[in-house]
């Protein structure tokens, strides 16, 4: 273990800002930075002064760090202007920041190509802007773009690029791979080369995803003497993305033994800070993703699950408290006894291991996946099947009939509209209540007269709310494909913020709905602890009324 320390360079305000989707206002920005700054980033990049109203106003009004050192990025002078003579360089140099980033060329055929100048003006482009970024900034940084494959094209001209950025006064020169091809063996090899001419502690890596390596890139980039590493939040960047700082951190601190800017106790809130990232982006976090990932710890083989309640080591490669994610059982076709303990469990049921009932809970939560019902995403659902099991769950309300009508027609204003409309009757402990709704489609009027229908009897009821509804046809569970199957899963919430997710399956979508919705709203009266009896007394003084 080294304990030499890494310098963390975060581009998800500049590169990240570059991610197909994405769309950052100049608020957001602030609040990552702060984010950022909080968790013991070195350098965060926060955009490119000059080049939109979003990155002006965001160095308008620069949020304060406590730490991190916020830098400007932008590109060496154009041909034909001097560097203290360029509009955008100093627009760039005019933010009030110390340290700045400059991008140029250091491959010959991007200089002759897409900039149109000869080898010798681009290295003076390089020399004179780093010279001038040096003498009125406190750092000046240069990313060399496409190094490695100017190196493979031309090493002498890649390679008098970065020195005349190093002899200029560049604090950082980091080495790009701008077009994410080069294998971590390749990096390994060139940057060893770069390193006797550019000391390891002025070397930096920034790495594209296009082949997967980004990270691996960055890592062989270490090894092979850099000391800054630029990556983003989640691996967000250009096309495929950038070394994802999420998955490099743990892995240079908990692996390598490098120390960071972030202590073990930041490090412990990487979890929430990947998802809170996802969530003001509004975008789902990828459950697979390295550390932080809600599948990073869950256990879902028979064998995993047996052997991880002996010990966690065996099937973990660090402790998830580490990172602050948490160690999940699952139960599926794939589980045996001990998932189902340990997922039971966790739910706050405790079973003698020894019951019973637990076989047969096991034989049927297996058969209910052969027939495409799937746990891992509706835990409500197999709490209330192991409930049932163990004969803990009353039964609230049982379904008379339901039917559901569509219409489709013209309206008065000769607009081509489809309504629907939803009957249903329950019986609340022998008395049946009835309730009419219309909807939007089916589902929502089925789910609204269903909550109708219950909440005349059942307060709890009404603060819930549906959250998310995901449908998904399967192919029969015989493989024929004939008769495929509906799997639905909702996401109810209620008014205090808890949020739980329930499935129903059924060659018919609305059938498949109707379960899913009934499971949904028995868990919450589960929950709530509700009487039957008080239920159903209440149910037979409004049907007298
Ligand atoms: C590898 C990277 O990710 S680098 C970062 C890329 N990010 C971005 O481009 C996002 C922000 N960019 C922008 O908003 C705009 O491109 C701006 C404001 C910077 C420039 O806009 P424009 O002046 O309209 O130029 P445009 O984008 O069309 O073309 C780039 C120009 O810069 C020149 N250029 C490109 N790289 C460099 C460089 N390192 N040094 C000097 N000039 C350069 C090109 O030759 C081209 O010049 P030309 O207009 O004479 O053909
Ligand atoms: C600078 C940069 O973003 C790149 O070369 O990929």
């Amino acid at each position: 273990m080294s304990g030499e320390r890494i310098y963390l360079y975060d581009s998800t305000l500049r590169d990240g800002a570059q991610t197909r989707g994405v769309d950052f206002t100049a608020a957001d920005k602030a609040a990552i930075a702060r984010e950022l700054d909080r968790l013991g980033i070195d350098y965060i990049e926060g955009g490119w002064p000059g080049a939109n109203q979003t990155d002006d106003a965001f160095f308008g009004d620069l949020p304060r760090m406590q730490r991190a050192r916020i830098s400007a990025f932008g590109m060496t002078r154009r041909s034909g202007r001097s560097a203290e003579n360029d509009p955008g360089l100093s627009a760039v140099l005019n933010a009030p920041v110390q340290a700045v980033c400059l991008v140029g060329k250091s491959w010959d055929f991007q200089a002759t190509v897409a900039l149109g100048v000869d080898l010798d003006e681009n290295l003076r482009m390089v020399s004179d802007s780093i010279g001038h970024a040096a003498r009125v900034k406190a750092e000046a940084m240069f990313d060399a773009e496409h190094f490695f494959d100017g190196y493979k094209a031309n090493p002498d001209y890649a390679l008098a690029c970065v020195k005349a950025a190093y002899q200029a006064g560049a604090r950082w020169v980091v080495l790009c791979d701008t077009n994410g091809g080069t294998l971590p063996h390749e990096i390994e090899e060139i940057v060893s080369h770069v390193a006797t001419i550019v000391p390891g502690d002025r070397l930096g890596i920034h790495c594209h995803d296009d082949t997967g390596n980004a990270v691996a890139n960055s890592l062989a980039a270490v090894r092979a003497g850099v000391r800054q590493i630029q990556g983003t939040l989640n691996g967000l960047g250009e096309r495929c993305g950038n070394a994802n700082l999420v998955t490099l951190l743990p892995t240079l601190m908990l692996k390598m033994g490098y120390t960071t800017g972030v202590d073990e106790a930041g490090l412990a809130h990487l979890t929430s800070v990947s998802r809170a990232f996802d969530e003001r982006m509004n975008r789902a976090p990828n459950i697979h993703a390295p550390y932080v990932g809600a599948a990073a710890f869950a256990h879902k083989g028979g064998l995993h699950a047996s052997a991880v309640l002996k010990d966690p080591r065996a099937y973990e490669h660090i402790r998830p408290e580490q990172v602050g994610n948490q160690r999940h059982v699952l139960v599926s076709d794939q589980a045996g006894r001990a998932n189902l303990l340990a997922r039971l469990a966790e739910i706050g049921i405790e079973v003698d291991p020894s019951d019973p009932r637990l076989p047969t809970l096991l034989e049927q939560v297996k058969a209910n996946e052969h027939m495409g019902y799937a746990y891992d995403g509706a835990e409500a659902s197999l709490e209330l099947l192991a409930r049932r099991a163990l004969g803990e769950v009353p039964e609230y309300f049982r379904l008379l009939s339901f039917r559901v009508i569509d219409e489709r027609r013209y309206n008065a204003r000769g607009e081509l509209v489809t309504l629907s409309e939803a009957t249903i009757k329950i019986s609340v402990g022998g008395v049946p209540v009835m309730a009419v709704a219309e909807g939007n489609g089916p589902v929502n009027a089925l789910d609204t007269a269903l909550r109708r229908a219950i909440a005349q009897t059942y307060q709890p009821v009404r603060d819930m709310r549906l959250v998310d509804y995901k449908v998904r046809i399967m192919s029969a569970p015989d493989g024929t494909g004939t008769d495929a199957v509906t799997r639905v899963v909702i996401e109810s919430a209620d008014t205090a913020g808890d949020h739980w997710s329930t499935v129903g399956v059924s060659a018919n979508v609305v059938n498949a709905s109707y379960e899913a919705l009934a499971d949904g709203i028995t868990w919450r009266l589960y929950r709530a602890g509700v009487s039957v009896q008080a239920a159903a007394e209440v149910a037979a003084a409004n049907s007298v009324a």
